[in-house]
């Protein structure tokens, strides 16, 4: 069975620095993939090319295959605001839109040709109760996103994301800003959403991984050493350098 994202051999190198080494991996729809590994081997650089963020950085350079839906990202003639309408991304600092809540998620619907206004309430209703935000600021959608606590922006940035309706969400340490109460929010929020959505998520939490996600796929120096089922790669990780990992001896 072929995955919603499959990568095949994937390099991509900044100027001279090789970041990303013959990345092989498959990961399915509708589920929760973690990536995880030590600091600068690779996993946000990864994250990135799924919907080429990276295309912003001056001198980076690409090759082999990644696929969503059996297309290549990479194509010359990929649409780029089709793609990343398809890929949504959350950040690790919560980064709301200095606009009102309702604002910030009628934001992309608005781009993409949606002027109804019963329509755009709708939107606004739907993903805030989505994202488990409604019941707490239904009744100041019309005030500043600004004001909201770091979680509950997190939550917003999130509704803001489902509000164009895309297929993949990347996350990339969306909790490392957040206190305990709001990290399980999102946590259960993650939970719930992988029923309708493929996630990835960047993670340095390993409990973080181990709790949200069904596959883990554990990066070292631009390389994947393993995939597979988070609960095999954390009970009985197949490479010495897995098990070094997860039980604390690097990274
Ligand atoms: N914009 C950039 N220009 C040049 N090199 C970069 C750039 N971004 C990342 N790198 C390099 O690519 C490698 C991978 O970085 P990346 O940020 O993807 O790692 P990471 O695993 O996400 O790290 P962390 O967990 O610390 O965020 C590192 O050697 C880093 O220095």
């Amino acid at each position: 069975m072929s995955g919603k994202i499959e990568v095949q051999d994937f390099n991509l190198y900044y100027g001279e620095h090789q970041a990303l080494k013959q990345i092989r991996l498959s990961i399915p729809e509708r589920d929760v993939t973690a990536l995880i590994g030590p600091s600068g081997c690779g996993k946000s650089t990864f994250l990135r090319s799924i919907n080429r963020m990276n295309d912003l950085i001056p001198n980076v350079r690409v090759e082999g295959a990644l696929e969503i839906d059996g297309v290549d990202v990479y194509a010359p003639e990929r649409d780029l605001v089709e793609l990343r309408k398809r890929v949504g991304m959350v950040f690790q600092q919560p980064n709301p839109f200095p606009m009102s809540i309702y604002e910030n998620i009628v934001y992309g619907p608005k781009i993409h040709g949606i002027k109804n206004k019963k329509k755009l309430d709708e939107i606004v209703e739907r993903t805030l109760r989505q994202a488990n935000l409604w019941d707490e600021v239904k009744d100041r959608l019309h005030a500043s996103a600004m004001g909201l606590s770091g979680g509950q922006q997190q939550r917003l940035v999130l509704a803001r994301v489902l509000a164009v309706e895309p297929e993949i969400i990347l996350m990339d340490e969306p909790a490392s800003a957040l206190d305990p109460i709001s990290t399980e929010r999102l946590e259960e929020l993650i939970k719930q959403l992988k029923r309708d959505y493929t996630i990835v998520i960047v993670t340095h939490n390993m409990q973080q991984a181990a709790r949200v996600s069904t596959y883990t796929a554990f990066f070292l120096n631009g390389e994947v050493v393993e995939t597979g089922l988070t609960e095999n790669i954390f009970t009985n990780p197949q490479d010495k350098r897995t098990e070094d990992y997860i039980t604390g001896r690097f990274g």
